[in-house]
């Protein structure tokens, strides 16, 4: 498939005029053609409208039919073959082989959201039959079930130009709920958003849907986000990036005349606690696991682990060494964009910068553009909860290894923690008590909670959280990763005493949908 620099405004290709915008290959510097025309306000107008539009049609097709729609995206994705994964690895540097696992999750994810469809249980049934005798009131017919919230905008991720934009898991959950999306593209991935987006548009047409179940915007800066987000059609935000473009886009949406959520993954440290028992038995293992994590994809994943906390003693020091040597042979990999580059080694240099922090190890140095020099800090506890600074994300592959004086201040720099996407807990048999000790703690700061493992890598499924208390997101009561992402775009409805001809197909006597459905209190298939 030829790029051809348009957007996708429903069933149409639209070659913008607010400016061009090129993507770059960061392992290089050079600018990729073709160039892709920006959107504007009339973009954005028109993709609400049609989204609007599409929206009381699309809600309400047969969970099968939104299934199949589901796996024709993903069929379509694997269909662009090898250009989508050439295309991806110009546009953000990052290797094949993760590239080709990011479609496999790509793929798997949509399947996984047609199977949520058609199990049904998200529409959440519930009935409490009329009760005409019941004393000193009768009690109506009342039947809930749950609806798409409206269209929603979703941007798409710097890190993730497959799992996390286009049909990433904002959209395919939205998909699922029964919400059309209007996609704003990230400027550093524009071929690889259009060769998606027309997998998308053309399994929109082939399942016979309405145009404006989906489009596709181009456009730097802030301008389209902001109007996007702003538009009174739009009724809820996917979003994944930095904290300040996650805020912005939250306060836009708080200060609408009707203000809608915005689910926006933001920033996370992930702080890994190595308890003490761990660290005495296999203190070097765990300090070349946790460079293999750290280093993984250049450090960019918002679930890296960009601080660790310890008591300080000689097993510390064993993991120090350890860490050290993984870390200085580190390769230098390519970065996605200058722009990330340049903040990783700002934050970088502020860390080096600081009295109160020790720079233990640096990465290999690159050659190239945009290359990511990897590096450990260490401080002390006192440092960390004075210096506000030090809690803040690097994106990128640099850690600060917290050394704590006792158990006692491990606990308190957990609790001062800002809210993250992960905990991690090193531990053996030994440190079951001090782990039971921190618990509510992290159960309180984060989304997910891990015992002998690294937080990269999020399994897509039905347990899964990916989300936690702000700042890792605008709302820690949901997940953007697994099945759960879809209960970010329903809401309840409930129907009193409706006439049973108007009832929508869920919630009618009989069940005509097979689902399951809490039926004066009990959960079954009735
Ligand atoms: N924690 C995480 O998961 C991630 C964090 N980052 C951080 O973000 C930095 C910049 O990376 P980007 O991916 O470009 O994130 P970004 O937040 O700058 O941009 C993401 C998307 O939001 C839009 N946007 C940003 N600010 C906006 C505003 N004020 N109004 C309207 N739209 C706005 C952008 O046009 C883009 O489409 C990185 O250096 C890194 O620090 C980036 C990716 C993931
Ligand atoms: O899914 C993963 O492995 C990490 C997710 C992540 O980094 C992100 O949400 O930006």
């Amino acid at each position: 498939m030829t790029l051809t620099g348009m957007m996708l405004i429903g069933a149409e290709s639209h070659r913008g005029r607010n400016g061009e915008i090129h993507a770059i290959d960061p392992s290089t510097g050079a600018k990729l053609e073709p160039a892709f025309g920006g959107g504007g306000t009339a973009e954005v107008d028109r993709a609400c409208q049609l989204a609007w539009d599409a929206f009381d049609r699309f809600r309400e097709t047969a969970p099968e039919d939104r299934a199949v729609f589901l796996e024709a995206v993903a069929r379509n994705i694997l269909d662009l073959g090898d250009a989508l994964i050439v295309r991806a690895m110009a546009e953000s540097g990052l290797p094949r082989a993760r590239l080709e696992g990011e479609r496999g999750r790509t793929v798997g994810q949509l399947r996984l959201f047609a199977a949520v469809v058609r199990e049904g249980s998200w529409i959440g049934a519930r009935i409490d039959p009329a009760l005409p005798e019941r004393a000193p009131l009768p009690r109506p017919d009342l039947r809930q079930r749950r609806i798409p919230l409206g269209p929603v905008a979703v941007f798409g991720a710097s890190n993730f130009p497959l799992a996390f934009s286009v049909a990433g898991g904002d959209t395919a959950s939205a998909f699922a709920a029964g919400c059309p999306v209007v996609v704003k593209a990230h400027s550093a991935h524009p071929g690889t958003s259009e060769l998606v987006g027309r997998a998308v548009q053309a399994a929109v047409a082939e399942c016979g849907l309405p145009e404006g179940v989906f489009s596709l915007i181009f456009g730097a800066g802030s301008s389209v986000g902001t109007a996007l987000v702003a538009d009174p059609r739009i009724k809820a935000v996917g979003f994944t990036g930095s904290r300040r473009g996650g805020v912005a886009l939250m306060e836009v949406a708080a200060k609408r005349p009707e203000p809608i959520p915005v689910y926006a993954e933001m920033s996370s440290i992930n702080p890994v606690f190595l308890l003490p028992a761990a660290l005495a038995a296999r203190a070097e293992a765990l300090g070349r696991g946790f460079v293999a994590s750290l280093t993984m994809g250049a450090g960019q994943f918002c679930t890296n682990p960009g601080i660790l906390l310890a008591v300080d003693g000689p097993d510390l020091d064993r993991f120090v060494a350890a860490a050290v040597e993984a870390l200085g042979g580190s390769a230098a990999p390519t970065m996605l964009t200058p722009g990330i580059h340049a903040a990783f080694d700002a934050g970088v240099a502020a860390l080096a910068g600081n009295a109160l922090v020790a720079t233990l190890a640096r990465g290999l140095d690159g050659d190239g553009p945009n290359r990511c020099r990897a590096a450990l800090f260490a401080t002390t506890a006192d440092a960390f909860l004075d210096d506000p600074a030090l809690r803040e994300e690097v994106f990128g592959a640099a850690s600060l290894l917290i050394r704590c004086p006792d158990l006692e201040s491990l606990r308190a720099v957990a609790e001062r923690l800002d809210g993250q996407l992960t905990a991690t807990l090193h531990m053996d048999a030994a440190d079951t008590g001090a782990a039971a000790v921190l618990l509510p703690t992290l159960e309180r700061k984060a989304g997910r909670i891990l015992a002998n493992g690294w937080p990269t890598g999020v399994e897509v499924c039905h347990a899964m959280v990916h989300g936690g208390p702000f700042p890792a997101t605008s709302d820690g009561r949901t997940t953007s990763v697994g099945t759960a992402a879809i209960e970010r775009f329903l809401r309840p409805v409930c129907y009193q005493d409706i006439p049973a001809d108007l009832l929508p197909q869920a919630l009618r006597d009989g069940n005509p949908l097979g689902l399951w459905r809490r039926f004066d209190g009990a959960l079954g298939r009735h």
